[in-house]
């Protein structure tokens, strides 16, 4: 039943052009049951030894009027499907983007991009095989049972007779037909997320010499397909023929029983013909319905996979506001706090156990500590990817739960550490999500952080594409695009992850000059993992094992943090060797 709900809740919004094509179907089907009562008419005639041209002429014109009815009904049909597909592919898409982080951590990408495309494209063949010919179907059918009840009950009990035997066995395979469609429509998405998988990491399959293997992954999927769509043809290529064969059996009961009914002189050989005629406009609904089913069942793997999308929980922004917490001006404020917070991946396991802090408005502040102690999760709930468990983030003073998913993004800028760049110019790049930019901003924050130079070397200038992931630039390069992509923006808070990761030293030299000059006009946070980022931090925080295990100036944390000291040591030793 749930892909007949499902089906019936998309359906909703497009009443109006359903029942346009609803009522064109009627309308053909009620001008095709018209037809057997003018044949009779005609043959009767024919059998009395005259031709009557004017009931001949009404039936060539019914054949006309009953085809255009027929194919302007499938025209808004298709019509109405493709809107629906383009509507549910909208909604899907733009579900998709605001779906909360934690979903794409559980999820595989290319399972939702085969989501987003493959099943919503089987949706349409769905849509265009059940709606309109469904409902036409069923209109047809209840039609052609009264004109064949009115011809003749004593024949259409017998038509009954074979025709329910027919449904009975369809809806005998209209159960494994669904599962095998959810089985073939998992399969299509696990080969998508094998082939984004392999694609988006060549590089690393071939450096492995992984291709055989990659190859066999995406030939296990692609045979877990077929081997479930194979089922599901089985399945409805048996169920036509029987079905067919349901159709033949009750022509030749109704003409045999036919047959011995104008021989008692119970009928004339014009209400058998009638009869007969009146029994096609019969089998093509039955036909209708049959395939109706049979694309529900099919489509109701790609339904259900659409459904679990739509149910993942989306960022939704909190109606209330509230007032601001502490006395001062926005610029007193710290633009960033947290406050006693704790969070977890899983909530069975806390990442950060009761981190607090704060961010002045001007001024960097840095992050130190070993791999895993939870800095790149500090920024990921700085920028609300997450939301706290217990404790809570605070901008400018108020609970940043209170405050739109887009404003505070506003504020709060991100540099990643591998700074993806989308594909598409350095322009495109750059611009991106910053607004209005005059072209002495772009100039001046080239030249901040020494892209301009880059620019000018690349064939087309800021118009170069980049390539996909930005592959077409350095490392160094991307990281850079980063930040004057973020500065750009102008946010309250710049969080960086290792601004100088990929950087030699002269760039990184500029880097950090730049960086300091940043700092005069907003706040930075930065992830530091060499300790010439660190220096430059008005306040260094050191984070262990999800807590904030030492705070304060290069000078006190020399004095009070051991991590801190062996940091420094490190760095001192190897600028010895250097
Ligand atoms: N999306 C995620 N889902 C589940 N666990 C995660 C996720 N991201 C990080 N973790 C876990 O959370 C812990 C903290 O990770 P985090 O990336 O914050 O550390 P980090 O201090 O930034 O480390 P590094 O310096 O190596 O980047 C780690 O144990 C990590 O395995």
């Amino acid at each position: 039943m749930a892909g007949w709900r499902d089906l019936v809740r998309l359906a909703h919004g497009y009443r109006g052009p359903i029942a346009g094509a609803a009522a064109l179907s009627l309308l053909g089907t009620l001008l095709a049951l018209t037809q057997p009562l003018l044949a009779r008419a005609a043959v009767d005639g024919a059998a009395a030894g005259h031709l009557r041209w004017p009931v001949l002429a009404a039936l060539a014109a019914l054949f006309a009027a009953q085809a255009s009815a027929l194919a302007l009904g499938r025209y808004v049909q298709a019509h109405t499907g493709e809107a629906m597909t383009r509507d549910l592919r909208r909604t899907l898409t733009g579900h998709l983007l605001r779906v909360r982080i934690a979903a794409f951590d559980a999820g595989r990408i290319g399972d939702l991009i085969a989501r987003a495309c493959g099943d919503t494209a089987v949706v349409k063949t769905l849509i265009a095989q059940s709606l309109g010919t469904g409902l036409a179907g069923l209109i047809g059918l209840a039609a052609a049972v009264a004109l064949l009840a009115w011809l003749d009950p004593w024949l259409l009990a017998v038509v009954v007779v074979l025709f329910g035997s027919s449904f009975g066995a369809l809806l005998a395979v209209v159960r494994r037909v669904r599962i095998a469609s959810h089985t073939a429509q998992n399969a299509e998405g696990a080969l998508l997320a094998d082939l984004e998988r392999a694609l988006g990491g060549i590089r690393l399959v071939r450096a492995c010499r992984a291709e055989p293997l990659e190859a066999e992954r995406l030939d296990t999927s692609a045979a877990r397909a077929q081997q479930a769509n194979l089922r599901m043809a089985g399945m409805v290529a048996l169920s036509g023929p029987a079905n067919d064969l349901a159709v033949s059996g009750a022509f030749l009961a109704v003409l045999l029983s036919g047959a011995t009914r104008v021989s008692s002189g119970a009928m004339t050989l014009g209400d058998l013909v009638a009869f007969t005629l009146a029994m096609t406009y019969l089998a093509a609904p039955v036909y209708e319905i049959f395939q109706a089913v049979s694309a529900v069942q099919q489509g109701s793997g790609a339904l259900h996979r659409i459904n679990e999308v739509l149910a993942l929980p989306v960022e939704r922004d909190r109606p209330v506001a509230v007032a601001v917490v502490g006395g001062g001006t926005r610029r007193a404020r710290p633009v960033l706090e947290f406050r006693d917070v704790w969070f977890g991946y899983r909530s069975a396991s806390p990442v950060l156990r009761g981190v607090g802090f704060t961010v002045p408005a001007r001024g960097q502040v840095a992050l130190v500590g070993p791999s895993g102690a939870g800095k790149s999760t500090i920024f990921a709930l700085a920028e609300r990817f997450y939301e706290p468990d217990r404790g809570s983030v605070l901008l400018h003073g108020r609970d940043a739960r209170f405050t739109s998913y887009a404003r505070h993004r506003a504020a709060v800028g991100l540099v990643e550490q591998d700074s993806p760049l989308l594909a598409g110019t350095l322009r495109d790049n750059l611009l991106y999500g910053a607004g209005p930019v005059t072209d002495r901003d772009l100039r001046r924050v080239l030249a901040m952080t020494g892209l301009a130079r880059v620019a000018a070397d690349l064939p087309a200038g800021l118009d170069t594409p980049v390539g996909d992931h930005g592959r077409r630039l350095s490392g160094g390069q991307r990281q850079r695009v980063a930040i004057a992509r973020c500065l750009l923006a102008r946010p309250a808070l710049i969080l960086l992850d290792e601004p100088t990761a990929h950087l030699d030293p002269d760039s990184e030299h500029a880097l950090t000059a730049t960086l300091n000059e940043v700092a005069e006009e907003c706040a930075l946070m930065v992830i530091a993992h060499r300790f010439s980022t660190v220096r430059s931090a008005a306040r260094i925080l050191v984070v262990d094992g999800g807590v904030i295990a030492a705070a304060g100036t290069h000078g006190e944390l020399q004095l009070s943090s051991p991590y801190y000291r062996r940091l420094t040591a490190r760095t001192e030793t190897l600028q010895r060797y250097a």
